[in-house]
């Protein structure tokens, strides 16, 4: 991966825009271009010669013939975004001209980047650590306000800068129990061992908020997924219609006309909601309709919300109560939500007494035909969103790689203070220390990290990132 080439991709998108730029990035980037430039007013001024984080106007040249007529930026090392010199080309937005300047410098020996590569270089050269790079990408991905902010708010460094701190306090520990070992004769303790107990709980409730977390931040990335479930003919598919304001799925009088789920995202409060309906549960006619109750199962075990949704005119208690129950079991926010009450004559829908057996459940009563109650859903979803993420300031992990050291640090830990229960020397104490040292680094990437893994992490990215 590491290489000393220089480097170039389209930055912008591929394909019509009024301007496009290109990126060249390493040692002889700006070497390199300064070959096919040639600028608009004295044709002896040289982009050799050009300051950094200035932009000249000029001509990009095949030979005597001109390309284009271009801005070219330059960006010398170390104050650019991959920490190498670097030339940015804007060009005019033709698909002609991106694929011939890229042509000529391919011909003047620059190379085509590989997806990532800019922001692996970014990395590598420290000017930014890898939670950093990643943020990057989530924020290329991020389509809502609220995944968008997550992202924003690890490229600027908060997680890492947590991670940082208590890591150090922990290489000073480490340091002074293997300073005693150079004592070991004199039997001293620079170590406090109480203290340090009192940091090892810190860091523990600290890590374990943030591994918490990341079962709310991968939903808020990925959207939150919503099941829609109940009986054949509750209104499923008339709901879902509903909440996207849209003859999306098909609504008939027919029980069992769901087969199989259809799944849409609304954005609600800049939170993506992946609403799933899915075919009514019943004992199945045949064959597809089973194989669709089956998919609603496993819809439910994925889902973070389920709305229970069932015909008030002709749902007993005991019914609602039957499944409320069995779905209650599964962990997951639940709604319970009367249907058709455009029809019905009771006063409430819901009984008192399914209230109350039934407390941390939403109660909602709708008509999903005549959108009645269909706002108040919406913001009963958000509220019980926002009531399952933590304070506004507090890091969000939404990365499964991030989640996974965690893990391994929070148990290392563990073992560490196990040891020191057990009085275990200092120096055995010190190698496990050292291990969760090892684990804490390689989430910012401070500790070397497999080359493995950092092919996956860059290999995400688009060419030109
Ligand atoms: N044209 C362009 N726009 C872009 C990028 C880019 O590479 N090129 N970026 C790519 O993602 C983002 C901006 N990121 C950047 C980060 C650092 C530097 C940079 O030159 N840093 C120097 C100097 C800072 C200064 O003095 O103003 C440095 O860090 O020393 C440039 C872009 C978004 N927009
Ligand atoms: N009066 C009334 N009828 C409704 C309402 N919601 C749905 N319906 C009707 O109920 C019938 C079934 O609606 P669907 O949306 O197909 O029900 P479903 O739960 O998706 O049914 P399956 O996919 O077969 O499991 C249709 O005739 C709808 O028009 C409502 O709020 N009020
Ligand atoms: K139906
Ligand atoms: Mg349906």
């Amino acid at each position: 991966m590491l290489n000393n080439d220089t480097i170039c991709a389209l930055a912008t998108a591929n394909g019509m825009g009024a301007i496009a730029v290109i990126r060249i990035s390493g040692p002889e980037a700006i070497s390199k271009v300064a070959q096919i430039y040639q600028s608009k007013f004295t044709s002896t001024k040289s982009l050799n010669d050009a300051e950094s984080h200035t932009i000249h106007l000029g001509y990009v040249m095949d030979g005597d013939t001109i390309v284009d007529e271009a801005l070219f930026s330059i960006f010398k090392n170390p104050h650019s975004y991959t920490g190498e010199d670097v030339v940015e080309i804007s060009t005019h937005g033709s698909i002609y001209i991106q694929q011939k300047v890229l042509e000529l410098l391919n011909k003047i020996g620059i190379r085509n980047a590989d997806p990532g590569e800019y922001t692996f270089r970014a990395f590598w050269n420290g000017k930014m650590d890898l939670t950093q790079a990643e943020a990057v990408a989530d924020l290329i991905a991020s389509d809502s306000k609220a995944s968008h902010e997550i992202a924003i708010k690890q490229m600027r460094g908060g997680f890492s800068n947590q991670i940082k701190d208590l890591r150090e306090q922990m290489i000073n520990f480490a340091a002074l129990m293997e300073l005693e070992l150079d004592f070991s004769e004199e039997d001293v303790e620079f170590a406090d061992r109480t203290q340090f107990y009192d940091l090892l709980n810190k860091l523990q409730s600290i890590l374990k908020r943030l591994a918490d977390s990341f079962a709310f931040g991968n939903v808020i990335k990925n959207g939150v997924p919503v099941a829609i479930v109940g009986a054949p003919n509750a209104g499923k598919s008339t709901l879902l219609n509903a909440l996207l304001n849209e003859e999306r799925a098909i609504v008939s009088d027919i029980e069992g006309t769901t087969r199989d789920t259809i799944e849409e995202t609304i954005y609600i409060d800049g939170v993506g909601f992946r609403f799933i309906d899915t075919a009514g549960i019943r004992e199945a006619g045949d064959t597809i309709e089973r194989i669709g109750i089956e998919k609603t199962f496993e819809k439910i075990d994925n889902a973070s919300i389920i709305i229970y949704l069932y015909d008030a005119n002709i749902t007993a208690d005991n019914q609602i109560a039957n499944q409320l129950d069995d779905l209650q079991r599964r962990g997951k926010i639940l709604f319970n939500v009367a249907n058709k009450i455009d029809v019905t004559n009771n006063e409430s829908a819901i009984t008192a007494a399914i209230k109350q057996e039934f407390k941390d459940v939403v109660h909602l009563e709708i008509s999903a035909k005549d959108q009645f109650n269909i706002e108040a859903l919406k913001e009963n979803l958000i509220h019980q969103i926002k009531l399952k993420g933590t304070n506004q300031d507090d890091t969000i992990v939404t990365n499964s790689r991030h989640l996974e050291a965690l893990q391994n640090t929070l148990s290392q830990i563990g073992k560490i203070k196990q040891g020191m229960d057990m009085g275990l020397p200092g120096d055995l104490l010190a190698m496990d220390i050292r291990e969760a040292l090892t684990y804490l680094g390689h989430i910012t990437g401070e500790i070397d990290v497999d080359q493995d893994i950092l092919g996956t992490i860059f290999g995400k990215f688009c060419i030109g990132k």
